[in-house]
């Protein structure tokens, strides 16, 4: 029994507190080849960029460790991120960004593959998911179809109920962080929902850290449609482990040599943990408190952690 607490509370002594501990900080990096970075919470607010974070990043490159970015905001591409790195001064390319996004778009490319014509998806979301199903080959319908960021007119009411509004070739619904819900968009996806497509998230956080406060998360837009029908979406972001066997395929690596480092108990923690990574590093610029993984009987605790991802610069 004591073993599986040790295993998802990152170890016997509780976490390590290491902001102003550089003997600490610098024992924690040399253990990691490999780190897993979380962004919304760790490296930014929005488009508020922590301190000191370019330059940790350029630190940890300057020791040869290996970087992947891993980010349950599914709003932006791959290709989006780097242009958002490259705003901010943090040095990193595309090829290692891994996003909800681009998580959901290889799922159902290359592990569901189905058959066209009836193949596919209905979006509630952004851009972000709609570039990574096109990057796969994808068909979608929905996401941002301006055509459905409208009132919902008394004729919409028969022509969802008689199929006429409906994509006949839609196999799967998949939801995301959605800007611009609408009545008429969870209409459709109900619909199609109703018919037998497959409920998928690519993530379902449910709140977003951002501007230094929280907001509805991604879990807000797909609650409607779980209310609605009483399905629960399949969930490709962290702390789905088909992710991290998609990244650990993608990117090759040690997983005992590696560190998941993120702001979310549930989400960034529970995913390093549950992969079996070597350590897991909280960083409390985001959503979770230290109460919450300091307290006696917490389910979810991290190796160590800091009060912000600068600190690791000592
Ligand atoms: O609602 C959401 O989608 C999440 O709050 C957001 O995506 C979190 O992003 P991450 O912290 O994984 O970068
Ligand atoms: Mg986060």
């Amino acid at each position: 029994m004591q073993a599986v607490a040790n295993l998802m509370t990152g170890g016997s002594s509780g976490p390590k507190y290491l902001t102003g501990d550089k003997s600490s900080i610098d024992g924690f990096i040399d253990k990691f080849d490999v780190f897993l970075f979380d962004c919304d919470g760790v490296l930014w607010s929005g488009d508020h960029l922590f301190e000191r974070v370019p330059a940790t990043i350029q630190m940890l490159r300057d020791k040869g460790k290996q970087l992947v970015f891993v980010t349950n905001n599914s709003t932006k591409s791959r290709a989006d991120y780097k242009k958002k790195f490259d705003s901010m001064g943090i040095s990193a390319n595309e090829e290692e960004v891994f996003g909800s996004s681009y998580s959901a778009a290889v799922y159902i490319a290359r592990i569901l593959k189905l058959e066209p014509p009836k193949n596919k998806v209905y979006v509630l979301g952004e851009s972000g998911v709609e570039q990574e199903l096109q990057a796969e080959n994808v068909p979608y319908c929905g996401g941002t179809d301006p055509l459905l960021r409208r009132e919902m007119l008394p004729e919409d009411f028969r022509h969802v109920a008689d199929g006429s509004l409906l994509d006949d070739d839609v196999a799967i619904v998949l939801t995301g962080l959605d800007y611009h819900p609408s009545y008429l968009k969870y209409a459709l996806g109900m619909a199609y929902l109703r018919r037998g497509a497959k409920f998928l998230a690519t993530n379902i956080d449910s709140t977003l850290p951002s501007a230094g406060s929280l907001f509805p998360g991604a879990g807000s837009t797909s609650a409607p449609l779980i209310k609605a029908t009483g399905q629960e979406p399949l969930a490709l972001g962290k702390p789905s482990q088909a992710m991290m066997d998609a990244i650990e395929g993608k990117f090759q690596f040690d997983r005992k040599k590696a560190c998941m480092i993120g702001d979310r108990l549930n989400t960034d923690i529970q995913f390093g943990i549950e992969g079996g990574l070597g350590g897991t590093l909280c960083v409390l610029t985001g959503v979770s408190k230290k109460e919450e993984f300091l307290e006696k009987g917490a389910q979810v605790v991290p190796s160590a952690y800091v009060d912000e991802l600068g600190d690791l610069l000592g």
